[in-house]
């Protein structure tokens, strides 16, 4: 609906019509959390991660509260390569090795999280990085996949045993939007290498967040001909999971939309993080973009 040009964000800000269109929600959303996923194949255009530094300023500036998760897939790739550390996936999980989670920690953790808090900081934002280490906010145990009746190794691949949110609570207090790297311990100190997608749902619910925002690198969930899916119900994702419709990555996506949303996220999106402002556009205005995924 909106005919406005969402390419530099200061001119939507002044726009008399947007602004009375982008009310409602903000007011919607004032003082209530949204979980932002941010994903590897997102942030490769250096364009684009300044537009996404602008936008998440821009929604504290509003009075929202942000709270942005990382990934970095595609650069942990690079890095194991460039180490000569073979790597393989299933389903969409890396098979993690003691080798290999020394340098997920390092590239998420490191370097992609310093990255995303220069870049918030750099738009007149005020964001600090931690991990899942830090405060104890992602405590981990070993996950477990079934994959044709028998069990599959992932190695140290976990998933959250307990979220505990007192640190997103203590930065939020001091104005600070946290940027959290998805990496947890296991009960022996273990760091695990938690899926991105995972690590945002579970934070989602344990924060009661009103929304949780995925922004990958596809218009959103496609169906076998390649068309975008605007709304999904539990239901309809796991039938198309179970018919090989939704494969790779987009397994642990939708797993984590539907656990968000039966724990109580009001409901969850998969955004294309190549589109610029999609993120404003699906907050403040009343067309949505992308798949929004609710308990139905
Ligand atoms: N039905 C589907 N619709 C859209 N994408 C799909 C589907 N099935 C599999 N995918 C794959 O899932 C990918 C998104 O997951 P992933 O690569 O893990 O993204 P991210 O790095 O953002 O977490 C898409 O690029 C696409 O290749
Ligand atoms: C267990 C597992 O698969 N962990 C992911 C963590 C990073 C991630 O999830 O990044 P994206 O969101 O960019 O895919 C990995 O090692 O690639």
């Amino acid at each position: 609906m909106s005919q406005i040009n969402f390419t530099d964000t200061k001119h939507w800000l002044r726009t008399a019509r947007t602004l009375t269109e982008a009310l409602p929600y903000m007011q919607k959303y004032a003082g209530r959390r949204l979980v932002i996923k941010y994903g590897g194949h997102a942030m490769v255009n250096p364009e684009l991660a300044k537009v996404f530094a602008d936008d998440i300023t821009l929604l504290r500036q509003v009075g929202i509260l942000p709270i942005v998760v990382h990934g970095g897939g595609p650069q942990i790739g690079e890095m194991l390569k460039r180490l000569n550390i073979q790597s393989s996936f299933i389903d969409g999980l890396r098979v993690t090795d003691a080798a290999t989670v020394e340098v997920v920690e390092m590239v998420l953790a490191g370097t992609i999280n310093k990255q995303i808090v220069a870049a918030i900081n750099a738009a007149g934002g005020h964001a600090v990085g931690i991990s899942g280490k830090d405060d104890n906010l992602l405590k981990a145990k070993r996950a477990e996949m079934v994959k044709d009746g028998k069990p599959v190794d992932l190695g140290l691949v976990g998933e959250p045993s307990a979220v505990n949110p007192r640190i997103i609570s203590c930065l939020e207090q001091a104005g600070i939007i946290p940027v959290i790297s998805p990496v947890g311990f296991g009960p022996d100190g273990q760091t695990y290498n938690i899926n991105a997608d995972t690590a945002a749902g579970a934070i989602a619910a344990a924060v009661g967040a009103v929304r949780l925002v995925m922004l990958t690198d596809v218009a959103g969930v496609l169906d076998k001909a390649g068309n975008l899916v605007p709304d999904l119900t539990a239901s309809q994702v796991r039938a198309l999971t179970a018919d090989g419709t939704i494969s790779g990555g987009m397994i642990p996506k939708l797993e984590t939309c539907l656990m968000a949303v039966e724990s109580g996220v009001e409901a969850a999106v998969i955004l294309d993080g190549r589109v610029p402002h999609s993120l404003l556009l699906e907050i403040f205005t009343a067309s949505g973009q992308g798949t929004l995924v609710t308990r139905g």
